[in-house]
This record gives C-alpha cells, structure tokens and sequence, in this order.
C-alpha cells in the first residue's frame, strides 16, 4: 500500500481521500529540515503547502518518493529540477485557491482605500478619531494589473464590477483575451504612470523579480496604492518603505515577503503599510478545495498511474492510464531498442503513432520512447526527466500522427536519424495489451523484446540456423524465443532470439566469426 506524507497544515478531508484510495497516511507537520530527512525515506508521496521546503537535500533522503502534491498554486518552495532528475513527479492544484486570493487582494485594496486596519485600532484604543482617517473611493479609479493569469483575471473581474478602470500588464496577454476580460492592455510604463491602485499577480521569476524596483517605484503616480498577495520578492521592500515614508506611495499592502515567515520587517510600523501573514489562499472553502484536489491526484498518481496538474511530467487521467500503459510499456522498448541498435550520433527522434494509436494522448508515449532510448546511454532517465534530457542532449523529437490503418490497427514507429541515415522500429499491441515488435530497419519480424536477447544479422543462406542454435547449445546458453525475419529469399536476414541468461563477449565474438554473418549484438530488455 503507497504511504504519503502530510507535512503541512490541511484540511482533514485530504487524509480521508488519501484512505479512502487505498493511501495509508501520517500527518506530521512542523518538522525542521534535519527531521523531515531522517523520515522522508518511508513514503511515496509528500503532500505540502508553502510551509515545507523540498529541497535537494531532503529529495536526496527521499529514497521511495513518487510524487510532491503542493495543496496551492506556488511551488517556488519544491526544487523541481531536483525532483526530476529523481524521478519524482511535482503536481499544484492551479485553481483552488484563485477565487479566495483574488478576494484577498480586493479586501485589502479596500483596506488602503478606507485604512481600515489603523482606524480599527484607533477606534479600540478609545481615541475615535473620525477626522484622521479620510479615504478614497475606488469607483472610476484605475486598477493595474501585473499578472493577468488565474488570479490576475478574477481580480480583474471583480474591479468592473466595482465601476473601476483595468490596464494589465502581462507579456503574455493577447488582445483578444484582454478584450474577453475587459482590460486595456498597456505596457509597464503606461500602467505605473496611470494607475490608482496597482495589484500584483505573477509568478517569482528572473523576469519578475523587484518588477516594482525602487525605479519602476518612481514612475508610478504620486498617491498610488500597492497590493500583493502573488509572492514576496516582486517588489523591492527597501524602496517601498521609502517610497511611504516620502509619501509618494499612500499606501502597501503586503500578504507575502522576501522573506518568510517575516516576524519582522523595516516596513512594520510604517504608516499606511498594512501586513497578513501569507493568508491568500486561507479560507475554508479554499482549503477544502485544494485538499481534496491535491489527495484526489496523488492517489490517482499513485495508486492508478494518472497525471494530473504535473508541472514535470505531461497530464495523464486516471481513466487514460490503463489503455496507455501497454503503449508505454510498448514505446519504451521501441526506444531502448533503437538506442541500442543505432550507431553514432542521433540528432532527432520521430515517433509515430498510426490507426488506434493515433487518438492517444502522445506525451506520456513519447515520455516512455525517450526514457527507453536515453535509458541506453544513462541510468538516471526516467519519464519526468527524459524530454529535458533528451532537449539537452540536442535530440530534436517529433511527433506524428497518421490516422490510416495499414497491416496493424494500431502501431508506433520510432525513428532515429543518424549519421547514415533515418532507421527506425515499428511495434504494435497484439491484443491492445502484448507489446509485439513487427519491423526492424526496413525488415519484418515478429518478436517480443524480453529479457536478455541476441540481434543477428546474416547473410540468408541454409544451414545458418542449425550452426548458431549447436554453438548456442554447446556454450549451454538455452534459447526463449527464435525469431526470423529477410529482406527477401538469399538477401539480408535478421535473427532475435531472447535467452536465459546474458551472453558474454566471448560467445558473442564466436556467434560474429560464424560464415555469413554481419553484425551480432547482445540487447536487454
Ligand atoms: N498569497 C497567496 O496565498 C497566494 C495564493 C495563491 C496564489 N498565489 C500566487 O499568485 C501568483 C499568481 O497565481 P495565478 O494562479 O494567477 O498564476 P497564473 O500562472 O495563472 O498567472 C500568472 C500570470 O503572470 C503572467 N506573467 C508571467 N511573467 C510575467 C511578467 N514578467 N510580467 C507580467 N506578467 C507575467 C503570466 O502570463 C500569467 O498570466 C502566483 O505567484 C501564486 O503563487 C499566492
Ligand atoms: O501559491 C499558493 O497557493 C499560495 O501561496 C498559498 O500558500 P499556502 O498554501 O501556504 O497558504
């Protein structure tokens, strides 16, 4: 039974899901670093929010761990490129908790407005100083939007509704899309010189970073009024603090820090500068949300193999999984085969999926082709890390879909382009789940690729069988599966035949000096 770790606040309904799957869970959180190290080792999953760090360290420790569910949207806190080269899928719920943060920013826009969390404490100390604080309506004003993806677009929705004005700044915005939201989409500049109130939406990038420096700070309008509740890092704190402090900024609100948990902060104490502890997405509606969404795939993860929100692997349901894994299993040892079959440099890799195959979802097959073809030059492949490797390996990979049947309803053929040419293997399913190779380099042949196998081609003349299966007997190597295919009768010939046990290099010399034979190589499966 799969074992998960809960190491971060959740709602108990992810450890009922987690049970109800067939997940056995523990919920132990606020472990350091050091703790979590010396426990990670027992489970496959690690479910978190932004409290737990995954780190290469504690993935180093990690020796059994399948998937890292973030119960949220940001994983700046998991090491993904870490947790790829391990094999380990990182999955977010992208759209739990939108809804509420986007709430989060209008309520604390509405709190710089009317300085609501001052007036409040004022008011409690006795002191009822109704003509100290004097707002700012929000209806005409012009809201800029840095961001407008999940969050950005629900904040913007809100802001109509609210008669404000909405410029976006998002590079990655296209003008129908802003049409569609019923923004204006401006550049940075335009939209620090004309908004009122400036909200932020983006993920911590190298692009984002100090997108509000202490230089984009000085080009916003005198009196403007900042939000973020996206992540700490996007605005400069030094600079913001000066900016209150000379009163060009009227007032901030941060809900996220450079630094967290931030238990303390020039910017504490400053007038107009309002603060929460990284509350975005604490609502209890939120909360049930990504909880149930974050159990609901990992136990599919784990317990059926589908692949939901990954951002290291490509999306494969749980009702896919089943009708796809014979065609992984199938496009892994087509890629291993040609892996081990092609010489030389292999600068783009084509696959093709053909009648039945055809309708399938083609990553996770694509995945599984490349894992099985790197898992030939390295043993650190697997299919997370496989389309990085492969992309930074300089192998180009195509894929092609043709819908025609020809001899088989369903086939994949995976094609290699090396210095001599294109060369490629073709493989279908025998009964939509026995993996079956059908043709190898342009010849037909039936085979299944199992265990430790020998790859023979000769020159097709009699008495060739009958020498190699006598120098096979003599060497008391016992021969699985025997399979023969030819170019055509007296032409080319090739042999594959599965053994029991692997054939060393002495045999394989014997089996290369026997008359007519070309090449002979020893494969594994
Ligand atoms: N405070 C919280 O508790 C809380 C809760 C949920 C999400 N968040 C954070 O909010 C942020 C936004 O979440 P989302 O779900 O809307 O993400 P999203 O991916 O849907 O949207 C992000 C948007 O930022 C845009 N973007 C990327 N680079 C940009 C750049 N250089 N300049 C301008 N725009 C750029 C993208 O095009 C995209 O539209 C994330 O950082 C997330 O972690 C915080
Ligand atoms: O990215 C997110 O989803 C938010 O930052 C929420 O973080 P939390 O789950 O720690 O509240």
């Amino acid at each position: 039974m799969p074992k998960v770790l809960i190491s971060d606040k959740m709602d108990p309904r992810a450890a009922e899901i987690f049970r109800e799957r067939g997940v056995e869970v523990d919920e132990i959180t606020g472990k350091t670093p050091e703790e979590l190290k010396a426990i990670i080792g027992e489970y496959d999953g690690l479910a978190i929010r932004s409290s737990t760090k995954v780190t290469k360290e504690i993935l180093e420790h990690a020796t059994n761990l399948k998937v890292v569910g973030r119960a949220g949207i940001g994983v700046d806190n998991v090491d993904i490129p870490a947790a790829s080269a391990k094999g380990v899928v990182v999955m977010n719920t992208p759209f739990g908790n939108s809804i509420t943060t986007a709430e989060h920013a209008i309520a604390l826009m509405f709190a710089l407005a009317r300085q609501l969390p001052e007036a409040d404490a004022s008011t409690q100390a006795g002191k009822w100083e109704k003509n100290r604080f004097m707002g700012v309506e929000v209806t005409g004003k012009t809201l800029g939007l840095i961001g407008a993806g999940n969050i950005g677009s629900i904040v913007a929705d809100r802001a109509l509704g609210l008669k404000m004005k909405v410029v976006a700044f998002d590079p990655f915005l296209t003008e129908e899309r802003a049409v569609e939201l019923g923004v204006t989409k401006v550049t940075l500049d335009e939209l620090l010189a004309r908004a009122d109130f400036i909200t932020l939406h983006t993920p911590l990038t190298d692009q984002t970073r100090n997108i509000l420096s202490a230089e984009n700070l000085a080009k916003t309008k005198k009196g403007v009024r900042i939000v973020n509740c996206a992540r700490g890092g996007l605005i400069d704190e030094a600079a913001l603090k000066e900016g209150l402090d000379s009163g060009h900024i009227a007032g901030a609100a941060l809900d996220v820090f450079v630094t967290e948990p931030a238990k303390e902060s020039p910017l504490f104490g400053t007038p107009n500068f309002i603060s929460t502890p990284h509350l975005g997405a604490s609502t209890t509606e939120a909360q049930v949300n990504v909880a149930i969404q974050v159990a609901e795939q990992m136990a599919d993860y784990l317990v059926s193999g589908g692949v939901i929100n990954a951002l290291n692997m490509p999306s494969l349901s749980a009702e896919e999984a089943p009708k796809l894994r014979p065609y992984m299993g199938l496009a892994e040892k087509l890629g291993s085969l040609v892996g081990q079959l092609a010489h030389g440099a292999i600068d783009r890799i084509s696959i093709h999926r053909e009648g039945a195959a055809a309708e399938l979802n083609p990553k996770p097959i694509t995945s599984a082709v490349l894992k099985g073809f790197l898992g030939t030059q390295t043993a650190t492949v697997n299919m997370v890390n496989a389309p990085v490797l492969a992309r930074d390996r300089g192998v180009e990979v195509r894929e092609i879909r043709t819908e025609r049947e020809g001899d088989y309803h369903t086939l994949l053929r995976v094609a290699v382009r090396t210095a001599d040419g294109e060369r490629s293997v073709v493989g279908t399913l025998f009964g939509d789940s026995a993996p079956r190779l059908v043709e190898l380099f342009g010849i037909k042949v039936e085979a299944d690729l199992v265990g430790p196998m020998i790859y023979v081609v000769n020159e097709d003349a009699p008495g060739f069988i009958g020498r190699i299966g006598t120098l096979l007997g003599e060497a008391g190597v016992n021969i699985g599966t025997f399979h023969l295919g030819r170019r055509e009768a007296g032409g080319e010939a090739v042999l594959l035949l599965s053994v029991d046990e692997t054939v060393d290099a002495a045999l394989l010399a014997k089996v290369k000096a026997l008359p007519g034979v070309k090449t002979a190589m020893a494969l594994s499966f």
